[in-house]
């Protein structure tokens, strides 16, 4: 098992020079699994092809095990086959002519290992994943996910120092794709290997990263636990990839009460003049949000209460979506599917714990307000 340490990693492409990589640092510390986690083009697969050296970045390091990998200016780059990673992509790529046996032997026999001692451990690699029983058929004679198991078994077969993933199990379908994923988790509990895992799937970012890391733009917006990342989101940009959709626009009036979205809707934000500033955007979980009748429901001081209408109801079997209308903003409450006997064009209050909502910047970084507790009441 090997530490990875990046540093300062650059890497541009074309003459527009986009960069896909941007000064880059992080450590994944051995036995760690770390998540490189951002939408479309923020530079997850860039980076992983660099750490494979499939990609010449164009400056900083690489070091794996302590082992310099790319460095001094571009003047140190071990080539792939000597950087003593496991590799498992998108595509499975196996090697069609070969059995399946034959595909996970395949590493050993690069490292000169004999015939009887490589088949016995394909065989046990195999074992791990659950597919000993493929071992002579065609990788055109099984399916996807038995294609993609065998990917992991080679990959996993030397034991090498880091394991490298780019969306292994993108290809699979949703049952499969939940199947195989907490078989991985299970894997990397027993062999603590070392990996970086790429994905734009939050939940498998979240169910099998030690460490996540959120890319935006070539660089870590954060880096967290996965229960630390979900729970204090760092920037507007992390919130939104998370999935919480709510945002209520707050713009500071000439009063100095909040009003949301440009509309009617007044909020009383207590310790509003400590705030540094005069425009923030509200994130509310949809999970997190609950619907009352107008004026209903104890005054709760902990609790916002935000006057709306309600738009539509989303029934999807077990839960239900409210979309309601507050101010120009619309927000959604999620709730099992007939929590609240509320229906198009009815007045409602969206209710929210003061202590879920989370308050960002309004400008480009949105970064968390972290010293303000968000306290709401409405302003009649
Ligand atoms: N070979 C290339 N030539 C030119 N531009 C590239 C090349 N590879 C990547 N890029 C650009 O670099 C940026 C980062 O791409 P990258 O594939 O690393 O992102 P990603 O986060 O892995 O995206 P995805 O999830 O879509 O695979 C993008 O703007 C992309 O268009």
């Amino acid at each position: 098992m090997s530490e990875v340490r990046i540093d300062g990693l650059m890497k541009t492409f074309g003459s527009a020079g986009v960069r896909a990589v941007d000064d880059l640092s992080l450590t994944v510390a051995e036995g760690q699994l770390v998540v490189l986690l951002g939408p479309s083009g923020c530079g997850k697969t860039t980076l992983l092809r660099c750490v494979a050296g499939l990609e010449t970045p164009d400056g900083g390091t690489i070091e794996i095990g302590g082992r310099l990998m790319f460095g001094r200016d571009g003047r140190i780059q071990v080539p792939t086959h000597k950087r003593d990673i496991g590799m498992v992509f998108q595509n499975y790529a196996l090697w069609p002519h070969m059995t399946v046996e034959q595909n996970v032997a395949y590493p050993l026999r690069v490292r000169g290992i004999a015939r009887q001692e490589r088949s016995r451990q394909a065989r046990e690699a195999l074992a791990l994943v659950e597919c000993e029983m493929l071992a002579e058929r065609l990788p055109s004679a099984i399916s996807g996910g038995q294609q993609q198991r065998v990917a992991l078994a080679r990959a996993l077969v030397a034991r090498p120092g880091l394991m490298l993933f780019d969306e292994p199990l993108s290809n699979l379908d949703y049952r499969l794709r939940a199947q195989l994923r907490h078989q991985l988790r299970d894997l990397h509990r027993t062999l603590g290997f070392t990996g970086l895992y790429v994905t734009h799937d939050q939940t498998e970012a979240m169910q099998l990263g030690t460490v996540v890391a959120v890319l935006k733009e070539g660089k870590v917006e954060q880096l967290a636990d996965p229960a630390s990342l979900f729970s204090r989101p760092a920037s507007a940009y992390v919130a939104r990839f998370l999935g919480i959709g709510n945002r209520l626009e707050l713009v500071r009036d000439p009063d100095a009460r909040w009003v949301v979205g440009g509309g009617d809707v007044r909020l009383d934000l207590p310790a509003a003049g400590e705030l540094p500033g005069t425009r923030f955007d509200l994130y509310l979980r949809a999970t997190e949000v609950g619907l009352a009748a107008p004026g209903a429901g104890p005054a709760d001081p902990d609790v916002g209460r935000l006057p709306g209408v309600v738009t539509d109801v989303v029934y999807s079997g077990d839960s239900s979506d409210w979309i309601v209308q507050v101010g120009d903003s619309r927000i959604v409450a999620s709730g099992k599917a007939r929590a609240w006997p509320f229906g198009p064009e009815d007045r409602v209050e969206v209710v929210f714990r003061h202590s879920s909502a989370l308050l960002y910047e309004q400008d480009e970084a949105g970064r968390l307000v972290e010293s303000y507790g968000v306290r709401t009441s409405l302003v009649p």
